[in-house]
């Protein structure tokens, strides 16, 4: 396909196209796209994931023409959609297409605008608080970040989603904590072979009869989310959490004119909050933690913008948080070196002709777009890229950052609709945490870090212990 159309690319392996390493666990997809990526210095090359051409867009430009300019033509994910089959998928925001995910994309955003994150803040706190309690019973003792910051992150979506106290921080012993894992178990074969088929064979989707997410973890959550909706609306309670918000927009006639927003639809959208924002939010927070144990000199200086702010305010109110300008810096750096989903996908819905080049695609065919490779192989964009270094995100640097280079929350109108609530979520973490204590790397923490081969998104192997001080 790709020599037909003059395009450079990789020599496929027979079958697997270019993720052979991927499917046989010998290297990370993290790897393989910067690999991808370094092998041509061409704006864009072909690759095959198993029988299917895929085209990588390696320039800016052309990253922006599909991400944004021309996103009328390239609105879908190539991911599977079947609504017989996985109806919850279906109509998520992820898993939706064309008319539909504009309807839904309509009805959501406004759910997540700052001043919806201020009304948020209250909750967020309360379970960073109970972070800080967890942080306080290992001073002296070392603790598992992951695993803690997976709690925090649990706690803090069924509070905002699902309008439930889990307590997974306060409770060894959590339902909810179980239904977290259940939902997305990398160590899952049949887990793995659904996320896989969904984003790179569709086909078997159909075949197999497969489901995005664990349908018993979904069906449970479903339940819970239905059980609070009757009882708020039963007692008229209001929590300024996602739950009244998708209840303020299910009653709310001028949407429902073209789109019926019913309760399936309400389920869906909250399953997919609590499962596209719990792995991601708590492994951006665990690789920042671990990036400050190892970097002193940018922990303390963290921890003196944290002081220094909560002094101000006396609080970590909303204004301060949004005050501190070092800890955005921070964690845009994690985000810059660990993109967490490595690539962005888009399908091009028509035949398209890149202006000033020679390539015409066909209808269909996917886009790559190499997020680990932009941010980690080119010294023009982040120069030494092993390096944690947040001073990239100063206010003097940032504006040398080339556009659309930095594309963790991707970008254009199908862009992560959690960035802002991650981001803030993230914050107060790290606000919590730094105040009052210090952190080093354990003994039997790796360093670097090595990735679990097995996980497409970027995870690492074993655990992730740190040492705490209480200052
Ligand atoms: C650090 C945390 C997070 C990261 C790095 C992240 C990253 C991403 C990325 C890369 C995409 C695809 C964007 C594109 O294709 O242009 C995405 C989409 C999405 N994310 Fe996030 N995400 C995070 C947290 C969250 C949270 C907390 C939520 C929900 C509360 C969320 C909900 C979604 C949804 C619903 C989509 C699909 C949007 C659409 O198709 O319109 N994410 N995210």
């Amino acid at each position: 396909y790709w020599e037909s159309k003059n395009v450079p690319f990789e020599k496929p392996v027979f079958v697997f196209g270019s993720f052979y390493k991927i499917v046989t666990k010998q290297q990370h997809l993290f790897y393989r796209i910067r690999e991808i990526y370094n092998n041509f210095k061409t704006p864009y090359c072909g690759i095959y994931i198993f029988n299917r051409p895929n085209l990588v867009i390696r320039d800016p430009q052309l990253i922006k023409k599909v991400l944004v300019k021309d996103f009328d033509k390239f609105m879908n994910h190539p991911f599977a959609s079947n609504e017989k089959v996985d109806p919850l998928t279906y109509h998520s925001l992820l898993g939706s297409q064309d008319q539909v995910w504009k309807n839904l994309r309509g009805k959501l955003s406004p759910v997540f605008t700052s001043g919806k994150m201020k009304l948020m803040l209250p909750l967020m706190k309360e379970c960073a608080s109970d972070l800080a309690v967890c942080v306080e019973k290992h001073r002296g003792d070392k603790i598992e970040i992951r695993e803690i910051m997976k709690k925090y992150a649990v706690d803090i979506i069924s509070s905002c989603a699902f309008g439930i106290n889990s307590y997974c921080l306060k409770n060894d012993k959590s339902e909810i904590m179980e239904v977290a894992t259940k939902l997305a178990d990398f160590k899952s074969f049949v887990r793995n072979f659904s996320v896989f088929s969904f984003i790179f064979m569709p086909k078997f989707v159909d075949i197999f009869r497969l489901t995005f997410l664990d349908k018993s973890a979904s069906n449970y959550l479903i339940d819970v989310f239905n059980n609070t909706l009757r009882e708020r609306e039963k007692k008229g309670i209001l929590r300024n959490d996602l739950i009244d918000l998708l209840n303020n927009l299910k009653h709310n006639e001028a949407f429902n004119e073209n789109y019926k927003f019913d309760d399936l639809k309400m389920a869906a959208q909250a399953v997919q909050f609590f499962s596209a924002g719990n792995e991601t939010t708590s492994l951006t927070l665990a690789f920042t933690m671990y990036e400050l144990a190892i970097n002193k000199d940018v922990q303390y200086r963290l921890r003196q913008e944290v002081k220094e702010t909560f002094n101000k305010y006396g609080d970590f109110t909303y204004e301060a948080i949004q005050e501190m300008t070092y800890l955005d810096m921070v964690l845009n750096e994690t985000l810059r070196k660990y993109p967490l989903t490595s690539f962005l996908d888009r399908k091009c819905e028509n035949t398209y002709t890149f202006e000033d080049t020679e390539l015409t695609l066909d209808r269909n065919v996917s886009i790559l777009i190499p997020v680990a490779g932009l941010h980690h192989y080119d010294p023009e964009y982040f120069p030494d890229p092993e390096k944690f270094d947040p001073e990239r995100f100063s206010l003097e640097n940032r504006h040398k950052i080339v556009p659309y280079t930095f594309l963790p929350f991707g970008d254009g109108p199908r862009s992560c609709i959690g960035q802002r609530f991650a981001i803030l979520v993230g914050k107060v973490a790290l606000a919590y945490c730094l105040k009052d204590f210090a952190f080093d790397v354990a003994n039997n923490t790796k360093v670097p870090l090595e990735l679990d081969n097995g996980v497409a998104f970027i995870m690492n192997k074993g655990d992730l212990y740190l040492n705490v001080t209480k200052l």
